[in-house]
Protein backbone atom coordinates (compact mmCIF):
# COMPACT_ATOMS: atom_id res chain seq x y z
CA UNK A 1 0.00 0.00 0.00
CA UNK A 2 1.89 3.08 -0.70
CA UNK A 3 2.61 5.93 1.68
CA UNK A 4 1.36 9.25 1.66
CA UNK A 5 2.62 12.50 2.69
CA UNK A 6 0.06 15.28 4.00
CA UNK A 7 1.54 18.96 4.88
CA UNK A 8 1.68 22.18 5.02
CA UNK A 9 4.10 25.24 3.73
CA UNK A 10 5.13 27.80 6.19
CA UNK A 11 7.84 29.67 7.52
CA UNK A 12 10.57 28.99 9.94
CA UNK A 13 8.62 31.04 13.08
CA UNK A 14 5.50 29.15 12.69
CA UNK A 15 6.89 25.50 12.03
CA UNK A 16 7.71 24.93 15.68
CA UNK A 17 4.12 25.82 16.64
CA UNK A 18 2.29 24.22 13.92
CA UNK A 19 4.57 21.02 14.24
CA UNK A 20 3.80 21.03 18.82
CA UNK A 21 -0.16 20.80 17.21
CA UNK A 22 0.23 17.85 15.01
CA UNK A 23 2.66 16.05 17.42
CA UNK A 24 -0.08 16.54 20.13
CA UNK A 25 -3.03 15.39 17.92
CA UNK A 26 -0.72 12.33 16.48
CA UNK A 27 1.72 11.41 18.81
CA UNK A 28 3.88 8.52 17.59
CA UNK A 29 1.02 6.88 15.98
CA UNK A 30 2.94 3.60 13.98
CA UNK A 31 1.11 4.69 10.81
CA UNK A 32 0.85 8.67 11.37
CA UNK A 33 4.16 10.38 12.22
CA UNK A 34 4.20 14.27 12.19
CA UNK A 35 7.56 15.96 11.71
CA UNK A 36 8.71 19.25 9.76
CA UNK A 37 11.23 19.61 7.01
CA UNK A 38 13.48 22.39 5.77
CA UNK A 39 14.22 22.98 2.32
CA UNK A 40 16.82 25.61 2.69
CA UNK A 41 17.69 26.29 -0.72
CA UNK A 42 14.15 27.40 -1.18
CA UNK A 43 13.46 28.74 2.44
CA UNK A 44 10.77 26.77 2.95
CA UNK A 45 9.62 24.88 6.26
CA UNK A 46 7.08 22.39 5.60
CA UNK A 47 5.11 20.60 8.39
CA UNK A 48 3.99 17.30 7.48
CA UNK A 49 2.40 14.23 8.51
CA UNK A 50 2.82 10.76 7.06
CA UNK A 51 0.45 7.33 6.87
CA UNK A 52 -0.65 4.68 4.56
CA UNK A 53 -3.02 5.51 2.13
CA UNK A 54 -6.26 3.87 3.95
CA UNK A 55 -5.52 6.42 6.80
CA UNK A 56 -5.47 9.25 4.66
CA UNK A 57 -9.63 10.21 5.03
CA UNK A 58 -9.14 9.93 8.92
CA UNK A 59 -5.84 12.18 9.19
CA UNK A 60 -7.10 14.53 6.48
CA UNK A 61 -10.13 15.59 8.63
CA UNK A 62 -8.02 15.34 12.10
CA UNK A 63 -5.57 18.07 10.68
CA UNK A 64 -8.36 20.03 8.64
CA UNK A 65 -10.49 20.09 12.47
CA UNK A 66 -7.28 20.93 14.37
CA UNK A 67 -5.95 23.99 11.86
CA UNK A 68 -9.68 25.32 12.10
CA UNK A 69 -9.09 27.88 15.11
CA UNK A 70 -5.49 29.57 13.95
CA UNK A 71 -4.57 28.35 11.11
CA UNK A 72 -7.72 28.18 8.45
CA UNK A 73 -5.52 29.47 5.92
CA UNK A 74 -3.60 26.90 5.56
CA UNK A 75 -3.97 24.52 2.49
CA UNK A 76 -3.26 21.19 3.28
CA UNK A 77 -1.31 19.30 0.34
CA UNK A 78 -0.60 16.00 -0.72
CA UNK A 79 2.06 13.54 -2.06
CA UNK A 80 1.91 10.17 -2.68
CA UNK A 81 5.64 8.88 -1.78
CA UNK A 82 7.04 5.61 -4.05
CA UNK A 83 6.23 2.18 -2.83
CA UNK A 84 8.00 0.76 0.72
CA UNK A 85 8.87 -1.83 1.35
CA UNK A 86 7.56 -1.99 5.28
CA UNK A 87 9.20 -5.37 6.24
CA UNK A 88 12.61 -3.98 5.81
CA UNK A 89 11.42 -0.45 6.75
CA UNK A 90 10.72 -1.45 10.23
CA UNK A 91 13.43 -3.73 10.68
CA UNK A 92 15.42 -0.26 9.91
CA UNK A 93 13.72 1.51 12.54
CA UNK A 94 14.79 -1.45 14.86
CA UNK A 95 18.56 -1.16 14.36
CA UNK A 96 20.72 -0.06 17.41
CA UNK A 97 21.38 2.94 18.19
CA UNK A 98 24.59 4.51 19.62
CA UNK A 99 24.89 7.71 21.80
CA UNK A 100 27.73 8.68 23.79
CA UNK A 101 28.80 5.70 25.91
CA UNK A 102 25.35 4.10 25.48
CA UNK A 103 23.91 1.14 22.80
CA UNK A 104 20.09 1.10 22.37
CA UNK A 105 19.49 -2.25 20.79
CA UNK A 106 16.10 -4.60 20.42
CA UNK A 107 16.32 -8.30 21.61
CA UNK A 108 17.41 -9.61 18.58
CA UNK A 109 20.60 -7.49 18.16
CA UNK A 110 22.06 -8.11 21.43
CA UNK A 111 25.20 -9.61 19.41
CA UNK A 112 26.15 -6.05 18.20
CA UNK A 113 26.83 -4.72 21.87
CA UNK A 114 30.63 -4.23 22.55
CA UNK A 115 32.54 -4.88 25.63
CA UNK A 116 32.31 -1.37 26.94
CA UNK A 117 29.01 -0.50 25.86
CA UNK A 118 26.49 0.63 28.22
CA UNK A 119 23.61 -1.04 26.61
CA UNK A 120 19.70 -0.69 27.07
CA UNK A 121 17.56 -3.02 25.69
CA UNK A 122 14.13 -1.49 24.38
CA UNK A 123 11.80 -3.23 22.10
CA UNK A 124 9.50 -0.90 19.75
CA UNK A 125 6.36 -1.12 21.52
CA UNK A 126 3.67 1.25 22.94
CA UNK A 127 5.64 3.98 24.13
CA UNK A 128 8.58 6.80 23.15
CA UNK A 129 11.50 6.26 23.46
CA UNK A 130 13.65 3.48 21.37
CA UNK A 131 16.59 5.38 21.01
CA UNK A 132 15.98 6.08 17.21
CA UNK A 133 14.53 10.22 18.01
CA UNK A 134 16.99 12.94 17.74
CA UNK A 135 15.30 14.09 21.50
CA UNK A 136 16.02 10.65 23.08
CA UNK A 137 20.08 10.07 21.38
CA UNK A 138 20.75 13.63 22.58
CA UNK A 139 19.59 13.32 26.23
CA UNK A 140 21.49 10.18 26.16
CA UNK A 141 24.32 11.90 24.91
CA UNK A 142 24.16 14.40 28.03
CA UNK A 143 23.05 11.99 30.64
CA UNK A 144 26.51 10.72 30.13
CA UNK A 145 28.44 13.70 30.52
CA UNK A 146 26.57 15.35 33.34
CA UNK A 147 26.53 11.84 35.69
CA UNK A 148 30.29 11.42 35.24
CA UNK A 149 31.19 15.07 35.62
CA UNK A 150 28.63 16.47 38.26
CA UNK A 151 27.34 15.20 41.50
CA UNK A 152 24.33 12.77 41.02
CA UNK A 153 22.47 11.23 44.29
CA UNK A 154 19.02 11.30 42.54
CA UNK A 155 17.34 12.16 39.16
CA UNK A 156 13.87 12.81 37.92
CA UNK A 157 13.09 11.69 34.29
CA UNK A 158 9.72 13.24 33.75
CA UNK A 159 8.25 11.93 30.75
CA UNK A 160 9.49 8.90 31.10
CA UNK A 161 7.90 6.91 28.05
CA UNK A 162 9.57 3.81 27.33
CA UNK A 163 11.53 4.40 30.29
CA UNK A 164 14.74 4.35 28.39
CA UNK A 165 16.23 7.63 30.25
CA UNK A 166 15.88 6.45 33.35
CA UNK A 167 17.36 3.38 32.80
CA UNK A 168 20.21 5.12 31.26
CA UNK A 169 21.02 6.94 35.01
CA UNK A 170 20.66 4.26 36.89
CA UNK A 171 23.15 1.99 34.40
CA UNK A 172 25.51 4.51 34.76
CA UNK A 173 25.39 5.47 38.55
CA UNK A 174 23.15 2.96 41.22
CA UNK A 175 21.24 6.31 42.66
CA UNK A 176 17.33 6.70 43.35
CA UNK A 177 15.06 7.67 40.15
CA UNK A 178 11.61 8.47 40.11
CA UNK A 179 10.17 8.15 36.47
CA UNK A 180 6.92 10.02 35.69
CA UNK A 181 4.69 9.67 32.98
CA UNK A 182 0.95 11.32 31.82
CA UNK A 183 0.20 8.32 30.36
CA UNK A 184 -0.64 4.97 32.49
CA UNK A 185 0.34 2.78 29.54
CA UNK A 186 4.03 4.60 29.24
CA UNK A 187 4.48 3.78 32.91
CA UNK A 188 3.92 0.08 32.30
CA UNK A 189 5.92 -0.25 29.30
CA UNK A 190 8.68 1.63 31.45
CA UNK A 191 8.47 -0.84 34.52
CA UNK A 192 8.62 -3.94 31.85
CA UNK A 193 11.60 -2.00 30.25
CA UNK A 194 13.47 -2.08 33.56
CA UNK A 195 12.97 -5.44 34.57
CA UNK A 196 14.03 -6.83 31.37
CA UNK A 197 17.14 -4.45 31.66
CA UNK A 198 17.74 -6.04 35.13
CA UNK A 199 16.48 -3.26 37.23
CA UNK A 200 14.49 -4.99 40.13
CA UNK A 201 14.85 -1.73 42.53
CA UNK A 202 16.29 2.17 42.49
CA UNK A 203 13.75 3.35 39.58
CA UNK A 204 10.05 4.61 41.24
CA UNK A 205 7.55 4.41 38.29
CA UNK A 206 4.85 6.66 38.99
CA UNK A 207 1.67 7.94 37.03
CA UNK A 208 1.97 12.22 37.10
CA UNK A 209 1.43 15.07 35.15
CA UNK A 210 3.87 17.57 35.18
CA UNK A 211 4.75 18.52 38.57
CA UNK A 212 1.85 16.90 40.28
CA UNK A 213 2.53 17.06 44.02
CA UNK A 214 1.04 13.48 45.59
CA UNK A 215 3.49 12.00 42.76
CA UNK A 216 6.74 13.34 44.10
CA UNK A 217 5.92 12.75 47.81
CA UNK A 218 8.92 12.23 49.78
CA UNK A 219 11.14 12.31 46.67
CA UNK A 220 13.46 15.64 45.71
CA UNK A 221 14.81 17.63 45.29
CA UNK A 222 16.44 16.48 42.61
CA UNK A 223 20.72 16.74 41.59
CA UNK A 224 19.33 16.01 37.98
CA UNK A 225 16.07 16.60 35.96
CA UNK A 226 15.66 15.50 32.42
CA UNK A 227 12.19 16.35 30.63
CA UNK A 228 12.44 15.35 27.08
CA UNK A 229 8.84 16.80 26.29
CA UNK A 230 7.77 19.67 23.83
CA UNK A 231 8.90 23.20 24.36
CA UNK A 232 5.65 24.92 24.99
CA UNK A 233 4.73 22.24 28.41
CA UNK A 234 8.61 23.30 29.01
CA UNK A 235 8.26 26.84 28.88
CA UNK A 236 5.45 26.96 31.41
CA UNK A 237 6.78 24.35 33.89
CA UNK A 238 10.04 26.50 34.53
CA UNK A 239 9.23 27.90 37.24
CA UNK A 240 7.84 24.33 38.84
CA UNK A 241 10.52 22.40 37.72
CA UNK A 242 13.54 24.74 38.80
CA UNK A 243 11.65 24.77 42.50
CA UNK A 244 12.28 20.40 42.51
CA UNK A 245 16.03 21.22 41.57
CA UNK A 246 19.04 20.72 44.66
CA UNK A 247 21.15 23.55 44.50
CA UNK A 248 23.71 22.97 41.87
CA UNK A 249 21.76 20.49 40.24
CA UNK A 250 21.40 19.64 36.65
CA UNK A 251 18.69 19.99 34.14
CA UNK A 252 18.19 18.32 30.42
CA UNK A 253 15.40 19.34 28.26
CA UNK A 254 14.29 17.83 25.04
CA UNK A 255 11.56 17.91 22.62
CA UNK A 256 12.95 21.48 21.48
CA UNK A 257 13.28 22.37 17.37
CA UNK A 258 16.34 24.39 16.76
CA UNK A 259 14.21 27.34 16.11
CA UNK A 260 12.43 27.42 19.45
CA UNK A 261 15.80 26.89 21.37
CA UNK A 262 16.29 30.38 23.03
CA UNK A 263 12.82 30.80 24.24
CA UNK A 264 13.03 27.90 25.98
CA UNK A 265 16.47 28.74 27.77
CA UNK A 266 15.21 32.20 28.10
CA UNK A 267 12.50 30.88 30.30
CA UNK A 268 14.49 29.22 32.16
CA UNK A 269 17.35 31.61 32.67
CA UNK A 270 14.28 33.29 33.89
CA UNK A 271 14.28 30.84 36.66
CA UNK A 272 17.55 31.05 37.56
CA UNK A 273 19.10 28.66 35.94
CA UNK A 274 22.89 29.07 33.73
CA UNK A 275 23.05 27.41 30.13
CA UNK A 276 25.61 25.14 30.26
CA UNK A 277 25.41 23.50 26.62
CA UNK A 278 23.20 22.91 23.81
CA UNK A 279 23.80 19.70 21.05
CA UNK A 280 21.57 19.25 17.89
CA UNK A 281 20.41 15.93 16.39
CA UNK A 282 18.24 15.73 13.44
CA UNK A 283 16.54 19.17 13.37
CA UNK A 284 15.85 18.63 17.33
CA UNK A 285 18.06 20.33 20.05
CA UNK A 286 19.04 19.45 23.87
CA UNK A 287 19.99 21.42 26.18
CA UNK A 288 21.66 21.31 29.47
CA UNK A 289 21.73 23.88 32.55
CA UNK A 290 22.36 24.42 35.42
CA UNK A 291 21.21 25.91 39.26
CA UNK A 292 23.20 29.26 39.57
CA UNK A 293 23.26 28.61 42.88
CA UNK A 294 26.65 26.33 43.73
CA UNK A 295 28.42 27.68 39.94
CA UNK A 296 31.83 28.17 41.37
C1 LIG B 1 8.97 12.63 23.69
S1 LIG B 1 8.43 11.42 24.81
C2 LIG B 1 9.96 11.12 25.69
C3 LIG B 1 10.13 9.70 26.15
C4 LIG B 1 11.50 9.36 26.70
N1 LIG B 1 11.77 10.11 27.91
C5 LIG B 1 12.58 9.64 25.67
O1 LIG B 1 13.37 10.57 25.88
O2 LIG B 1 12.63 8.94 24.65
C6 LIG B 1 7.50 12.41 25.94
C7 LIG B 1 6.79 11.64 27.01
O3 LIG B 1 6.35 12.60 27.96
C8 LIG B 1 5.03 12.31 28.35
N2 LIG B 1 4.46 13.60 28.78
C9 LIG B 1 4.01 14.60 27.99
N3 LIG B 1 3.62 15.64 28.75
C10 LIG B 1 3.83 15.29 30.05
C11 LIG B 1 3.61 15.94 31.31
N4 LIG B 1 3.11 17.16 31.40
N5 LIG B 1 3.94 15.27 32.44
C12 LIG B 1 4.46 14.01 32.38
N6 LIG B 1 4.66 13.35 31.21
C13 LIG B 1 4.35 13.99 30.07
C14 LIG B 1 4.40 11.66 27.14
O4 LIG B 1 3.32 10.81 27.53
C15 LIG B 1 5.58 10.87 26.56
O5 LIG B 1 5.63 9.55 27.06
Amino acid sequence: MSEIRLYVTTTEALAGEILDLMTVCFGEEDLAIATTEVDEKNDVWEASVYMLADEEEAIRARLEDLFSADFADLEIQREVLPDIDWIAKSLEGLKPVRAGRFIVHGSHDRDKVRVNDLAIEIEAGQAFGTGHHGTTAGCLEVIGDVVRSRTVRNALDLGTGSGVLAIAVRKLKRVPVLATDIDPIAVAVAEGNARSNGIVEGIEFRVAPGFHSTAFGEYGPFDLIIANILARPLMKMAPQLVAHLAPGGSVILSGILASQRWKVIAAYNGAGLAHVRTIWRNGWVTIHLRHGRGLV
